[in-house]
């Protein structure tokens, strides 16, 4: 699953917080050796010191990829620590938020291959999905290499442009926030119907992976999954018709939410 190219010549992480973590478990699960992994992190955690990766060790001379996983505010402070590695040997990931390639080309030069990432955290449990797009120096063995570090942790896509990153990000990079809030909210809503507090919780988390799971595996649409739950005249059309309110409903909410996301990855793409 992983190359021998990042086995042997290594994998930095810079920045190992909720993403990069996720991340890392994910590779770990997955069978990555974690010798082959050095982390730059200013105040690891006890996890990350328990689990046998390097780090703040000294780095390989010529590591096979850099991931970047800080956040886009601390970018121009942690980058440049790792720009030796800017060359045509060391491929650089960053999953990093509203950060352009050209970001990363100004401080790494035009010659680094380069491929911009946007996953999301159910990495952690193999179950994300990375999108994905290489500057223009990046070999297509360069993408697939950073396909398969991030396929090892769910599903990836290749985008077709960089400026699709931005929806992405609103998308499925937020997304899980979003399916979050709807477990928190359909648990609390439970509760307020008389339900004690620890069942609501758990009818709604598995309300929510059933359907998740359902929608990937059964072959039937999302629209047609929903017709199949509403019998007429039943209780969920009573509730669709809070949800599928004209103009208040969750599809303009959700509309606008994801909206707001990719406008914010934009302006953190101009500074
Ligand atoms: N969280 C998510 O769901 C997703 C996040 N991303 C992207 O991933 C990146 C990280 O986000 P997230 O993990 O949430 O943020 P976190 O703040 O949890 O993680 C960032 C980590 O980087 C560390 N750090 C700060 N400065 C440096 C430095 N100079 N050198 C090395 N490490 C440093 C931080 O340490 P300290 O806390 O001590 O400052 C922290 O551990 C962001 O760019 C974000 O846009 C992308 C997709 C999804
Ligand atoms: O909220 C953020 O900015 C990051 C990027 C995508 C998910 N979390």
């Amino acid at each position: 699953m992983f190359s021998n190219n990042i086995l042997k010549r290594g994998l930095v992480l810079l920045g190992c917080g909720k993403m990069g973590s996720a991340l890392l478990s994910g590779w770990l699960e997955q069978g990555m050796d974690p010798k082959s992994v050095w982390i730059l992190d200013p105040k690891p955690s006890d996890w990350l010191l328990s689990i046998g990766v390097r780090v703040n060790e000294m780095l390989p001379d010529d590591p096979a990829a850099v991931l970047v996983a800080v956040k886009p505010q601390m970018m121009g402070e942690a980058l440049p620590r790792l720009q030796r590695f800017g060359s045509a040997t060391t491929l650089f990931i960053s999953v990093a938020a509203g950060t352009p390639i050209s970001a990363f080309e100004d401080v790494l030069g035009k010659s680094t291959p380069i491929v911009r990432a946007m996953p999301n955290t159910p990495a952690a449990i193999g179950q994300g999905i990375t999108a994905l797009i290489g500057n223009g120096r990046a070999t297509e063995k360069d993408v697939a290499e950073a396909q398969s570090l991030m396929a090892a942790v769910g599903q990836t896509l290749v985008l077709q442009n960089e400026q699709q990153m931005d929806a992405v990000t609103g998308l499925s990079g937020s997304g899980p926030a979003y399916v979050f809030l709807m477990i928190e909210a359909l648990a609390a809503a439970g509760v307020n119907q008389g339900l004690p507090e620890d069942m609501a919780m758990q009818l709604a988390q598995a309300t929510v992976a059933g359907a998740g799971a359902l929608a990937i595996h059964s072959g039937e649409s999302a629209e047609q999954l929903r017709v199949n739950v509403t019998s007429p005249n039943g209780t969920t059309q009573a509730a669709l018709e809070i949800l599928m309110r004209n103009e208040s409903g969750l599809p303009q909410l959700l509309d606008q939410a994801v909206a707001a996301a990719s406008q914010r990855s934009q302006e953190l793409s101009n500074g």
